[in-house]
């Protein structure tokens, strides 16, 4: 958010001195538009809105190509006049009703005239040369387009990445063409509109945070979604091409117009309300409210083309429109009857509802930027109700609130005040829609807050003084130190072998061998007595390899209370029996003995630092889960609850030979999509089996399933991926498995689950590989080539 907030002001920063700017260049653009007949009629447009009628070019033969100079000649002349007259005009929707140049300049963009400017124009464009008119006009495109990023910086539109680059790449140009110091410029503007001050009260503002919260969202999560569309398009189209599909038009409209290159374009119509109008309806409304013979005429060249399919924008894109929070609409600039109807109802939504007349103007006057000519001849198109309008907003009380003054000047300076977006404070969803989202987050916070209230998490732990974990490996040790920063005075007493690492915990507060540079809390304790570290423990956390657990749970047996739960996060199936861990608590402790099961996404590292973890708590006693929810379950880790003990443990068991299977796809760089082909395959392949021994197949796409599955298989911390990794670049297995203090239990499992599909008559071709290549019958290269001729199945 940092991030963003400056971001935001360095965007506001630039934005004032793109208004400036661009500004300024309008007023050359008026002057420079050589051998076009439009110049005599902007002229014209002056004229009027100036009420300097005397003004005349006086032009020789040699300028009737380029009246620039005499142009500038007399705009230069006349200049008080022309500026009082444009302010005039910038508070006169009327004038904008007539001229083409007075709709070019009632765009936003040319909505103030700064003094830096004037000085500018006062001193250095007298007697400017062409190519440094032209020069400037380039600038133009630029700047356009500058601040047409820069306003959805500033306003509720995340930036698509590309923003960035036009920003630092135009914005330079443009203040580099205009011979300006950027540098000076933004402090000038800083300091006379007091800036710092108005961005910090605006941001303030919980709409800012909203919209810097989507701006952060989208930046993190949909880049790939605003780099798909060619949104900056830095060519213009040429001359006649509607811009193809994309988005060209509606940034660069502004240079087309200054251009004076009609475009026919089609319009895409976006109703604030949350609707997206479907292509055809666009089209009939549209048509519809411009008359049958317009809507004819329209259809003839060629008009209401769409820019881009709306087709492709469904769903999924929806939001897009309402990003571009400024492209209400965008139409055909030769179509000026459909841009005179979106005139008429704003202005008289000005008139008869004041409070949202700002909004209703700006959107207008940034409608009109999307489009171009409006003549005199179609001012007098009936006024439509919102019904025959393409468009029809609605401006909520709300969008409204929430302004401070300063942030409204700021807005105002910025020329935002205006738009309805910016108002309601960054949000790129349609308020109806904003609406609903946040009434079902509303929702879902107040189903937690109830649940959580009934929720038997602190009575669990208030009674529990103590729990013994048994094994002091990575998972063990991160567990009991999950436990011990659950509450202070609870002792975790760790069962473990080595006197040594006992010592570095009980003195260092160090597992001195696993996940080592960790300090423990000191409520971690270990001991190498097992009758010591059991007395008095109200549960035990099992945290022994799979293929040692029995012969460690027949050791303590005889000295573990039969009311202490055993819960289990050992994934693995045995040797010899094909035994689960279940299997094997009841087979040593006795078939009644209470157990539970916790299996999931953890990596034991990721669960030391606390990152956010979520697993699943099985057991056959639903109170028991739950119990486990109470103890384990923290801001950090979220414990889920099931009874489905076969699943969840075949899961665990089986997602660790996957994941050797995916590292042999990662050591032979076999790419993306065979890995997600091997991923695919091998959920199946669990889900065949977990079906047959009684597993419901939901728990195979939970937390235990695929959400352990993805973890492993693409988790550079998986000790069994990186099994296969060194697999696939010839290592053999013994020295893999020597090299390495840390099980990887999918080595032993691997084989155990052959035998287990067989005795279940599933067929497991991507498992069954795997133990083949841990047998060494075959290399990771020949069992790839022999799964790929595998004959092709219809899936199930
Ligand atoms: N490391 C991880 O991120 C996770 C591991 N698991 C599972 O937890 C179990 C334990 O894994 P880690 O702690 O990572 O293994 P590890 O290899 O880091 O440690 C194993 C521990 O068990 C002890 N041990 C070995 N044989 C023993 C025996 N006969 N008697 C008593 N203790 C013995 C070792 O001394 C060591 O302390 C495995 O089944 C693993 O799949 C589950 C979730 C995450
Ligand atoms: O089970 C695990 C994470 O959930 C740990 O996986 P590895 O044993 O492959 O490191």
């Amino acid at each position: 958010t940092d991030l963003a907030l400056r971001q935001l002001a360095a965007a506001m920063g630039h934005l004032k001195a793109m208004h400036e700017a661009i500004w300024h260049s309008a007023f050359l653009v008026m002057l420079q538009e050589p051998s076009h007949h439009d110049s005599r009629k902007g002229l014209t447009g002056v004229q009027k809105l100036s009420g300097i009628r005397k003004m005349s070019i006086q032009s020789s033969k040699a300028d009737e190509d380029d009246l620039s100079r005499p142009l500038v000649a007399v705009v230069l002349e006349h200049l008080d006049a022309l500026v009082l007259a444009l302010r005039k005009f910038d508070d006169n929707m009327a004038f904008a009703k007539s001229e083409r140049y007075v709709t070019t300049l009632k765009r936003p963009v040319y909505m103030r005239l700064y003094l830096p400017v004037l000085k500018w124009l006062n001193k250095d464009a007298k007697g400017l040369p062409v190519e440094q008119l032209q020069a400037v006009r380039r600038s133009i495109r630029h700047a356009s387009r500058c601040l047409w990023t820069l306003s959805l910086a500033v306003g509720d539109v995340p930036q698509p990445p590309m923003v960035r680059r036009m920003r630092s790449r135009h914005g330079a140009a443009v203040f580099e063409e205009l011979g300006l110091s950027q540098a000076a410029a933004m402090q000038d503007i800083a300091s006379s509109f007091k800036l710092d001050e108005a961005i910090e009260e605006y941001c303030s503002s919980d709409n800012v945070l909203r919209m810097l919260e989507a701006l952060e969202v989208l930046l993190s999560k949909n880049a790939q979604h605003w780099q798909g569309l060619p949104l900056w398009s830095e060519e213009q189209p040429a001359n006649g091409d509607t811009g193809g599909p994309n988005f060209a038009l509606l940034q660069s409209d502004a240079s087309h117009d200054l251009d004076d290159k009609q475009q026919p374009s089609g319009s895409i119509a976006v109703d604030l309300n949350g609707r997206y109008p479907s292509q055809a309806e666009v089209r009939r409304r549209s048509n519809e409210a411009a008359g049958p013979a317009r809507s004819a005429a329209a259809d003839d060249k060629g008009l209401h083309r769409p820019l881009m399919p709306l087709s492709n924008y469904d769903k999924g894109d929806e939001g897009f429109f309402m990003k571009m929070r400024f492209n209400t609409f965008l139409f055909s600039p030769a179509d000026s009857s459909s841009q005179q109807q979106r005139f008429e109802p704003q202005e008289r939504l000005c008139s008869s509802d004041a409070a949202s007349s700002s909004s209703q103007q700006s959107a207008v006057a940034v409608s009109l930027s999307n489009g171009a000519a409006t003549s005199s001849a179609e001012a007098d198109v009936p006024a439509h109700s919102a019904e025959s309008s393409l468009h029809h907003i609605e401006v909520p009380a709300r969008l409204q609130r929430n302004k401070s003054s300063a942030s409204a000047d700021l807005a105002r300076d910025l020329g935002l005040d205006g738009d309805p977006y910016s108002q309601h404070g960054g949000v790129f969803y349609p308020p109806a829609e904003s609406n609903r989202i946040r009434g079902s987050w509303k929702q879902l916070m107040r189903w937690s807050r109830i649940l959580g209230r009934s929720e038997n998490g602190d009575s669990v732990l208030d009674k529990t003084d103590k729990v013994v974990v048994f094994g002091g490996g990575s998972f063990g040790t991160a567990m009991a130190v999950s436990l011990a920063r659950q509450k202070k005075d609870l002792n975790v007493t760790m069962l473990l072998r080595d006197p040594y690492i006992c010592k570095s915990i009980n003195t260092a507060h160090q597992n001195s061998r696993y996940l080592q540079g960790y300090k423990l809390p000191s409520n971690v304790v270990a001991t190498t007595a097992a009758q010591e570290a059991i007395e008095g423990a109200q549960y035990a956390l099992h945290a022994v390899p799979v293929q040692h657990s029995r012969e460690f749970l027949s050791g303590i047996a005889d000295i573990l209370p039969k009311h202490v739960p055993v819960i289990s996060v050992s994934k693995g199936l045995e040797r010899g029996t094909g035994a689960l861990m279940s299997d094997v608590i009841a087979a040593t402790l006795g078939n009644k003995h209470p157990c539970a099961f916790l299996s999931g996404p953890s990596f034991a590292k990721e669960v030391m630092d606390q990152r956010p973890t979520g697993i699943v708590a099985a057991s056959k006693d639903k109170k028991l889960a739950r119990v486990m929810q109470g103890l384990f379950a923290s801001p950090a880790l979220r414990v889920n609850t099931s009874t489905d003990v076969v699943g969840v443990e075949i899961c665990g068991a089986l997602k660790n030979v996957l994941a050797i299977a995916a590292g042999i796809v990662e050591g032979l760089d076999l790419g993306h999509n065979a890995m997600a082909a091997l991923i695919a395959q091998g959920c199946s392949e669990i889900r065949w089996l977990a079906e047959k021994m009684g597993a419901k197949p939901e728990t195979v796409s939970g937390l235990s399933g695929l959400g352990d599955i993805m973890l492993t298989c693409y988790g550079s911390l998986s000790r069994n991926r990186s099994v296969g990794i060194r697999l696939a670049k010839g290592d053999q297995l013994c020295d893999i498995v020597g090299s390495s203090h840390q099980v990887a239990e999918g080595v032993s499992t691997a084989g155990v689950v052959v035998a287990l599909a067989l005795r279940m008559h599933v067929s497991l071709p991507v498992l069954t590989a795997v133990a083949q290549v841990l047998d060494g019958a075959l290399t990771p290269t020949q069992a790839v080539a022999d799964i790929m001729t595998l004959p092709q199945i219809e899936e199930k």
